[in-house]
């Protein structure tokens, strides 16, 4: 028999990566440093996007030099910016985990800015179907972060072109794993109670644990969707921007789903995360344009998360989303994801709405 590999140490590594960043994002918030820049796509780009991301780098590289990696941003700006630059290495050089083991596994502190913007701009492989890839999304959801809503530090392995390792911080939701969702969660930031790491490794199932600010909590729960077979008592959620995925559509499916609640909108990647642990039981991403092509760092995480959970994860078509052919998801329309017995009833009714 051939056992799957354990990830054990990419595992370790992923989740005290994930954490670190997300201290210096708190700090970001709550320093009320944020400065906000226009990129070239007019998405909001913060210090703490930037900060997260160089964080994050140093620790891959530290512990797997070899391996390649696709993160959403770039340095180009903070070579030209140098107020920027230095506002963002002030946080990074002194943001580090509260416990001595931790921050070796990490390989401590970044030694200088010179190589801070060299860390960040080592995420700009093309990705692709062969080897080990990092996917890293420094903050996503970076309206819900200046919102303070909700935000998630998204880090995913792959390896030929799969999913294995998939690691979501959390800081603004609640650590209970019971706590349905409600509507003011995309808003809602009090730091009582809130903040939490999930973590999947393909084919070990998925869990979640309090978020610190020293090594991993011990206090790691195995997690698993609601079982729901009356789609009636679903929860689904979808993103705050209109944007981003088609309210309109979305509503007439859930109605057509015989779904009662209203929808819970919330920003990133957390909307994975809550419906792995049953707060939540369905997220749709209808594309509002044909032509925008969803990006890894958007779900890889999410997409093994969820299915370690008891979920499946497909586009609108049915396909499941493939990571292997680059930086984007260009093979896949839209996300559906729901509880594993509930998933072709669901999109089924996509379908019709959409007359695909
Ligand atoms: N047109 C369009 N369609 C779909 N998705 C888009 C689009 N434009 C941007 N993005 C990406 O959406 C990421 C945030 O998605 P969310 O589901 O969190 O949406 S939102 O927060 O409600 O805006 C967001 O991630 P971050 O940039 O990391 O925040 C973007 O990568
Ligand atoms: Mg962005
Ligand atoms: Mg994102
Ligand atoms: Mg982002």
């Amino acid at each position: 028999m051939v056992t799957a590999p354990s990830y054990t140490h990419e595992l370790q590594v992923a989740q005290l990566a994930v954490q670190r960043a997300t201290i210096l994002t708190k700090r970001v918030f709550h320093e009320k440093a944020k400065g906000t820049v226009d990129k070239n796509d007019k998405s909001p780009v913060t210090i703490g996007d930037f900060g997260a991301q160089a964080l994050i780098i140093a620790a891959l590289k530290h512990n797997f030099p070899e391996d390649a990696i696709v993160a959403e941003e770039e340095a180009a700006q903070l070579k030209e910016d140098a107020n920027l630059r230095d506002t963002i290495w002030n946080l990074v050089k002194d943001t580090k985990l509260d416990d001595e083991e931790a921050e070796k596994t990490l390989g401590g502190a970044i030694k200088s800015v010179d190589s801070m913007l060299e860390l960040i701009d080592l995420g700009n492989s093309p990705g692709g179907s062969k080897g080990r890839i990092w996917t890293i999304d420094p903050i996503d959801g970076t309206k819900g972060f200046l919102r303070g809503g909700q935000y998630a530090v998204c880090l995913g392995l792959m390896v030929d072109g799969e999913v294995r390792v998939g690691v979501l911080g959390c800081p603004n939701l609640p650590v209970d794993d019971s706590a349905r969702l409600t509507a003011d969660i995309g808003s809602n930031a009090t730091d009582e109670g809130r903040g939490v790491l999930f973590s999947a490794v393909e084919y070990k199932g998925a869990n979640s644990r309090p978020l610190t600010t020293g090594g991993l909590s011990p206090d790691s729960k195995h997690i698993g969707m609601r079982p729901i077979e009356d789609l009636t008592k679903a929860t689904f959620c979808e993103s705050v921007e209109a944007g981003h995925s088609a309210h309109d559509d979305q509503a007439v499916i859930s109605q057509k789903l015989g779904i009662t609640e209203p929808s819970v909108r919330m920003d990133s990647q957390a909307k994975y995360g809550s419906i792995a642990r049953g707060a939540g039981d369905i997220y749709l991403r209808l594309p509002v344009k044909a032509t925008y092509q969803e990006k890894i760092w958007d779900h890889a995480a999410g997409d093994l998360i969820v299915r370690e959970s008891g979920g499946q994860v497909t586009d609108i078509h049915g396909k499941r989303l493939d990571f292997s052919i680059g930086r984007t998801l260009a093979n896949n329309k839209g996300v559906v994801a729901a509880p594993l017995p509930v998933h072709e009833r669901v999109l089924k009714v996509v379908q019709e709405v959409l007359k695909i």
